[in-house]
């Protein structure tokens, strides 16, 4: 089954577009939304997770349409939003309280063992938490509730490294049940490429890819080389040229480009900042 399957979806507002987008992502693993501000991440999962209406295309989650008694389907996703969605007043422990009335399989232990790993206090009212802190207490609760799908929204930004570390280990072990799957948006392409098995690339409101990580830090190679060498590459290997003050540097198709040249391994922010430049 599909954790995610995305058809062809539209959302169009005034001044910005989220283009024909389609993906999928199987059951099991870990897919990455990398893109930067406002290129539509959050739009998606809001699409996705039905806050907003698409002018057009399809969603299906965990295999059932999200138009169709998704009530029930949200029961197994985990959400953990860039906004917190707690009444402000409330503690960790009438946080418990509010979420055994909202899901059929709350689990109060499980809840304040992460509580506890996560060092929150239980009972200061989540206005006077850090951001951190309610970064920290949504992903207890998503991850409480027997959820087979996450669906994370810049879930570790506010996070020290050193606990962001923590919880990229605690996402990692959450798919290491075949049925489990998470979609995580993130500013922070390291964490992404730690963790993701798919990366799925949108820039202004197109998606540029998504593809198996391990497949992207194959295919491409960074080239460095004099504006002479470049004027013979083939153009259709170049995905994304900086000009340099020796020559230039181009993320290109290892497969089309001859290797006596000095080709280098990019990472992903390297082949999202190449391809960025070449979308206007
Ligand atoms: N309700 C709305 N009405 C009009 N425009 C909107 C609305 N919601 C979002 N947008 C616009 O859609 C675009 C994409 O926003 P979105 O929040 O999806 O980006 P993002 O990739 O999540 O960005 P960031 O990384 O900054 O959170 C932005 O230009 C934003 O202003």
């Amino acid at each position: 089954m599909n954790a995610i399957e995305i058809n062809n979806l539209t959302k169009e507002y005034k001044d910005f577009k989220l283009d024909d987008i389609s993906l999928t992502l199987p059951s099991g693993y870990i897919m990455g939304l990398i893109g930067e501000n406002g290129a539509g991440k959050s739009t998606t999962i809001k699409l996705l997770l039905n806050a907003i209406n698409a002018d057009k295309g399809e969603i299906s989650i965990l295999g059932k349409s999200n138009k169709d008694n998704f009530k029930v389907t949200k029961e197994d996703i985990g959400v953990v939003l860039d906004e917190a969605h707690f009444p402000e007043g409330v503690n960790a422990k009438q946080v418990n309280v509010i979420m055994r009335n909202t899901y059929k399989n709350w689990d109060e232990k499980v809840f304040f063992e992460y509580i506890n790993k996560f060092s929150l206090p239980l009972k200061k009212s989540f206005k006077d938490f850090s951001r951190g802190m309610k970064m920290k207490l949504m992903i207890a609760v998503a991850l409480s509730h027997d959820a087979k799908l996450l669906i994370l929204d810049e879930a570790t930004s506010g996070l020290d490294p050193i606990v962001r570390d923590e919880i990229l280990d605690l996402f990692y072990d959450f798919t290491r049940d075949e049925s489990h799957s998470i979609l995580i948006s993130s500013h922070i392409v390291s964490d992404l490429e730690k963790l993701c098995d798919y990366i799925a690339f949108l820039h202004k409101g197109k998606l540029l890819f998504v593809e198996e990580k391990d497949i992207l830090l194959e295919k491409y190679r960074i080239l460095k080389c004099s504006n002479a060498e470049f004027d013979d590459i083939d153009k259709d290997a170049v995905k994304g040229v900086r000009r340099t003050d020796y020559g230039v540097e181009a993320l290109v198709l290892k497969d089309k480009v001859n290797n006596a040249f000095k080709l280098e391994k990019p990472n992903i922010e390297d082949i999202i900042v190449f391809m960025a430049k070449e979308v206007k």
